[in-house]
């Protein structure tokens, strides 16, 4: 019997990865060793089409063995949950699409053991944006350029400038809050059944502070996230204050989301339909994809002003979904920004990127922080090379629930 073969393809971003996978889950020839053989697709956007069946039709086709929807798995079990679920199928290849993304170091041996175990029967044909996601069994290493596989030479990562000489443009009407201390929690505790989550959770962001929330995978970061977006219901009668309101003391959801822009890279997958890049952008100054005034001038102008600032002024018309990655994250972040919220929350925002479009990430949130008086929280297991918080909250896992502490 052949030996079964894998490959690891890297494709820097903007150079056509959905294109690709696309050719590879179609059985076309660009890879012939495999051609004919039925592929499979792992990949955020397999975990968000399921995601999706489970808010929209309570269909739940992938679960844990503890039974949980993926909904309410952490990033780490989710990727675990849907490779098992794949597996069961017994697919002669599997198309990985960045599979070790947004995992800490426990959860990418865990998963590349996982993936292992199965290589002696299925081809694991890895598409990856950094070289350090290689699989270390393959049999060749490709690089995808041009609509076409090549051999893999040194440091086909591209590099991108990043020049964000303008200031960032000023908010229209500054949402006013007289509060200093934005979110306040004091020995605040989670659990779920008889698990506990969090505990322990003292914690203060005041205005103007550049965080970030640091722990592995599972460690509870979503979770206390809901906590202070005003979306987990275990918040009741905790001592937590959020933009001044006291838990529980009668305020609306809309008192404490008008406060935040919120940003998770998940949205660069979600269905936007043809909306052009500069509606993209607008749609940020009513809280909701579908504009239903027309904007302003000044709106337009602002808008104006960020595309600017992120060298998209003369793209502005083409549709947002056929950005590159890399742009597509920065247009999301700047739509979470043109209110300079009090709070922006920006959750693992240089997942699935590589090395030169995390520079150009980092560079425009630094900016961000620099220059306006927006709070910024930046959620990531790990550290980002070139980021500079003020601040990092680190969760650390224990036995009896993750507590947090302040790194100095
Ligand atoms: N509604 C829920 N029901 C049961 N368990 C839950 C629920 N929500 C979260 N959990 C569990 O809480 C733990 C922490 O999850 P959370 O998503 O907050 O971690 P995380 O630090 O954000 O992880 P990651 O970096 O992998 O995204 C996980 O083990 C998760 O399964």
């Amino acid at each position: 019997m052949s030996k079964t073969k894998h490959w690891n393809i890297l494709v820097p971003n903007g150079a056509g990865k959905e294109e690709l996978i696309k050719k590879l889950s179609s059985q076309s020839v660009i890879l012939p060793d495999v051609n004919g053989k039925e592929t499979v697709l792992y990949s955020a956007i397999a975990l968000a089409k399921y995601i999706r069946e489970e808010e929209v039709h309570d269909i739940y086709e992938v679960t844990n063995d503890r039974g949980q929807t993926l909904k309410s798995m952490s990033s780490g079990e989710r990727k675990r949950a849907l490779l098992a679920h794949i597996l069961k199928s017994k697919p002669k290849a599997i198309v990985l699409d960045n599979p070790l993304d947004s995992l800490d170091i426990a959860g990418r041996e865990a998963l590349m053991v996982q993936i292992e175990v199965q290589s002696d029967t299925v081809s694991m044909i890895n598409v990856v944006s950094r070289r350090r996601d290689f699989l270390t069994f393959a049999d060749e290493s490709l690089c995808y350029e041009n609509g076409q596989l090549i051999p893999l030479v040194a440091n086909t990562e591209g590099s991108v400038e990043v020049n964000f000489d303008q200031e960032i443009p000023a908010p229209i009407s500054p949402v006013i809050l007289n509060e200093e201390v934005l979110i306040y929690m004091k020995d605040v505790k989670v659990s779920y059944g008889d698990r506990c989550i969090l505990q322990h959770i003292s914690w203060e962001i005041k205005r103007g502070e550049f965080w970030q929330l640091k722990g592995p995978n599972g460690a509870g970061k979503t979770t206390l996230l809901t906590m202070i977006t005003g979306d987990n219901p275990k918040a009741f009668g905790q001592d937590i204050r959020l933009f001044g309101y006291q838990k529980g003391s009668g305020e609306s959801v809309w008192d404490i989301k008008r406060n935040i822009g919120y940003y998770t890279s998940t949205m660069t997958y979600e269905f936007w339909r043809n909306q052009s890049i500069e509606y993209m952008i607008i749609s940020g100054y009513y809280d909701s994809v579908g504009l239903y005034d027309r904007p302003t001038e000044l709106q337009r102008k602002r808008t104006e002003a960020w595309l600017d600032l992120i060298g998209l002024k003369e793209k502005k018309d083409k549709p947002f979904v056929d950005l590159p990655i890399g742009w597509r994250r920065l247009v999301l972040i700047v739509r979470a920004m043109v209110k300079h919220p009090p709070l922006l929350i920006l959750d693992e925002p240089t997942s699935d990127l590589d090395d030169a479009n995390t520079g150009l990430m980092t560079a425009l949130i630094n900016k961000i922080a620099k220059e306006s008086n927006t709070a910024i929280l930046y959620v990531s297991h790990q550290d980002e090379p070139g980021l500079t918080p003020d601040k990092v909250y680190h969760l650390l896992p224990s036995e009896t629930g993750s507590v947090g502490s302040e790194e100095a």
